[in-house]
């Protein structure tokens, strides 16, 4: 149980090509749960096709439960589907939603929810944004960063619970948003969107629990994935320093702790939020444009 987990990026190695997990790591990634775990659960994965929610599907797939992931891209979709089926033998339900539609995302709710008798854990995972200056932002930037991270996780909450309320169902929602405590310079929007989903989050977490609804948010750090091509080089040279362990993590470390709030070892947490980050909220700071020249006044930089 000491032994390093495998797959820990070499720091020495900051610009590999590969980025991230390979289906074939996904298959076969040690996991602390017993198989059974989830044996029974229904859970809806947003951005499930890539990435941190890929490695959600697989894992919740491995211990039992019945999944769903929706995207914008079919082929992504059905190719994580064709991936976890011949791993595990597991079917996974793929839906090709916009999260930023709220009528596509209330037919998808009602969809997974009339297929499989109910959802048990909702997992707000899908979204991203471009690194700028938050003085060059175009409104159309801006637009597509909040409705995506904010306003898409809002209706499939918001949807969620509506129908957890009609069905007299318990439910759960995980969000995951970004380690925003301190802000993080040239990611103002995703900020402001992900600081909106804690605060959600906590408020929901509080009108909801009559209705048997618990909502979380994870913040993960610096998370080595696919998305990372969205970065350049230059920057994906320091996102390892940007944490007293000088490493990136992996989508299993995420993954590991969503199937832990679904578990039921979780019941008795709701409104909180969970940081995964290396101990980055404690020291470092993830910077992608590098120090801006004024660090240089006083050697700061
Ligand atoms: C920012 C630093 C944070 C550092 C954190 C480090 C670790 C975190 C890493 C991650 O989060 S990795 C996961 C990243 N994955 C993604 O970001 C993938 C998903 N992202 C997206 O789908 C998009 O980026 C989006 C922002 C959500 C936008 O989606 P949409 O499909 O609507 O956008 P576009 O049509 O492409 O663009 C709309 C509009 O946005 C502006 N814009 C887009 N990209 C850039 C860019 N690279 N630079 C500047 N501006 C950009 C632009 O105004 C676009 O309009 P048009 O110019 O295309 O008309
Ligand atoms: N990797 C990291 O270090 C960190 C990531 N995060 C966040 O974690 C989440 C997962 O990121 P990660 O796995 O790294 O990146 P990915 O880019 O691999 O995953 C993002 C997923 O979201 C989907 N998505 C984006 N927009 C929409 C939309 N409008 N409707 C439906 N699906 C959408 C994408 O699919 P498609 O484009 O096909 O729709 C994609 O599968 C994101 O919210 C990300 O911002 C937060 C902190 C750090």
């Amino acid at each position: 149980m000491n032994e390093p987990r495998i797959f820990r990026p070499d720091p020495d190695d900051p610009t590999r090509s590969q980025r991230g997990l390979t289906e074939q790591d996904l298959a076969a990634m040690p996991t602390v749960f017993r198989s059974d775990l989830l044996d029974g659960h229904v859970m809806l994965i947003s951005g499930g096709g890539s990435g941190m929610g890929k490695a959600m599907a697989f894992l919740a797939s491995r211990l039992g439960a019945t999944v769903a992931i929706c995207g914008r891209t079919a082929e992504k979709l059905d190719r994580t589907r064709d991936a976890i089926g011949e791993a595990t033998g597991r079917t996974v339900h793929c839906y090709t939603t916009n999260i930023r539609e709220p009528e596509a995302v209330e037919a998808m709710i009602a969809d997974f929810s009339d297929v499989t008798g109910g959802i048990d854990t909702l997992v707000n995972n899908a979204g991203g944004q471009f690194p700028q200056d938050a003085i060059d932002f175009t409104r159309k930037g801006w637009n597509a960063v909040i409705d995506t991270n904010l306003n898409g996780t809002w209706w499939m909450m918001q949807e969620a619970a509506r129908r957890w309320r009609s069905d007299g169902r318990k439910g759960h929602i995980i969000n995951i948003v970004a380690n925003v405590e301190r802000g993080m310079p040239q990611a103002a929007h995703t900020c402001a969107a992900r600081a909106g989903v804690i605060y959600l989050s906590k408020t929901v977490a509080t009108e909801w629990a009559p209705h048997d609804i618990r909502v979380n948010c994870i913040g993960p750090g610096v998370i080595e994935t696919e998305g990372f091509a969205m970065y350049p080089e230059e920057a994906l040279k320091r996102f390892h320093k940007a944490n007293p362990m000088k490493a990136r993590g992996n989508a299993w470390d995420v993954a590991e702790q969503v199937m832990y709030l679904a578990s039921p070892a979780a019941d008795f947490i709701n409104g909180d939020l969970i940081i995964i980050d290396g101990g980055q909220a404690q020291w470092g700071v993830v910077w992608p444009g590098g120090m801006p020249d004024y660090f240089d006044e006083g050697g700061a930089a």
